[in-house]
């Protein structure tokens, strides 16, 4: 496995509400190597932009803290650095970018003084220098034309121009990683899968690792190394993509494959659905927390939290249904036939 570049152990972040702490992760320990694509995947209100705040700090200002656990990068723990050094460490070796480039970008500077402005601050560079190196990573981007583009106002540029150019900044920092919070979502899907291809070259061009946070399991396939698969605030099952794809085990994550259009599990046309709703953070079910949904639920997984089981070398899940013995439900087609709803 890679040297790891992140590790996160136990992490605990949540918000205080009317109704007291709430826990939005709930002891989740995620690593990304150097030079790794780890895809953070699961449905609206899992966790997955928590997860990200709470590793750059910027919970804090969400209303939110860390409670438990360590966040380790480079060595040093994240959870116990002032605001100062983080805005440091944000700004020289993490970089974030988000869904929508349009408010990650001022109106009123022109690209290449956005870009610039970050060489400037975070590389000690002159104006001229800056200038010219922001028009370099323009064309880095795939902004055709960088020289005019440059000059012009994100309004003058479409949704996956001003992605590129989000990107671009974030590039100024020369960041050791990369943290992508769905960072194609908003945009339409040919433009979608050119960002996806820009991120991936510059991954394989700087070597940087990339937390890519989606709730699309297509986009995992494609980009990811490795893949946490996140439900109601806990990781429930995390592995190579590989493992996660030809062998998922936690019947949540067989969920999220079946409702992919076009993939193997779907059936005659129809296609199949979770059922139920994830629960809000703060009113959690008993035992396993994805138990009022899954089809293969038993008395154990209403009464008792399921531990990590492994289900390969580097291949966990949280499921009961691998307490005595490794077995595979979602192996191939037939036994995948298993996870296929009751009701
Ligand atoms: N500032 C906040 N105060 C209170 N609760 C919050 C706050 N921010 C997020 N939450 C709650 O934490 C939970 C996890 O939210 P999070 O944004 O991490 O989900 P997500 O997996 O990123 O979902 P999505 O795919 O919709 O972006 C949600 O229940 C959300 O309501
Ligand atoms: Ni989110």
């Amino acid at each position: 496995m890679a040297e790891k570049l992140l590790e996160i152990r136990k992490l605990t972040a949540g918000f205080l509400t009317e109704n007291g702490v709430v826990k939005a992760t709930d002891r989740i320990s995620l690593s990304i190597g150097k030079g790794q694509t780890v895809c953070l995947v699961g449905e609206s209100g899992s966790g997955k932009s928590v997860t990200s705040l709470a590793i750059m700090r910027l919970i804090d200002y969400a209303g939110g803290m860390i409670m438990e656990g360590n966040i380790t990068f480079r060595g040093q723990d994240l959870t116990t650095k002032k605001q100062e050094e983080m805005r440091h460490i944000r700004g020289n070796q993490v970089a974030m970018i988000f869904q929508d480039p349009m408010s990650a970008l001022n109106p009123v500077f022109t690209v290449g003084e956005q870009i610039a402005e970050s060489l400037r601050l975070h590389q000690n560079k002159n104006a001229d220098e800056a200038w010219s190196m922001a028009v370099d990573l323009l064309k880095l981007v795939g902004i055709p034309a960088p020289e005019i583009r440059a000059k012009q106002y994100p309004h003058e540029l479409s949704g996956g121009m001003c992605q590129r150019v989000v990107i671009a900044i974030a590039l100024a920092c020369n960041p050791e990683m990369l943290i992508a919070d769905e960072p194609t979502t908003a945009l339409d899907v040919t433009v979608q899968a050119q960002i996806l291809d820009l991120l991936r070259k510059l991954q394989a061009e700087l070597g940087m690792s990339i937390l890519l946070i989606t709730h699309d399991m297509g986009v995992a396939a494609e980009m990811a190394d490795r893949v946490a698969v996140m439900y109601a605030g806990a990781i429930v099952e995390e592995g190579p993509v590989e493992d996660i794809f030809n062998q998922p085990s936690h019947p949540y994550t067989v969920g999220l494959l079946q409702s992919i259009p076009g993939f193997e599990g779907e059936r005659g046309g129809e296609l199949y659905t979770i059922q139920g709703t994830i629960p809000p953070i703060g009113q959690l079910p008993s035992g396993c927390r994805f138990h009022p949904r899954c089809p293969h639920a038993t008395e154990v997984c209403r009464q008792k939290e399921p531990p990590e089981f492994m289900i390969g070398a580097d291949h966990r899940a949280s499921c009961w249904l691998y307490e005595d013995k490794p077995v595979h439900i979602g192996d191939d087609h037939s036994s995948r036939e298993e996870v296929k709803p009751a009701w």
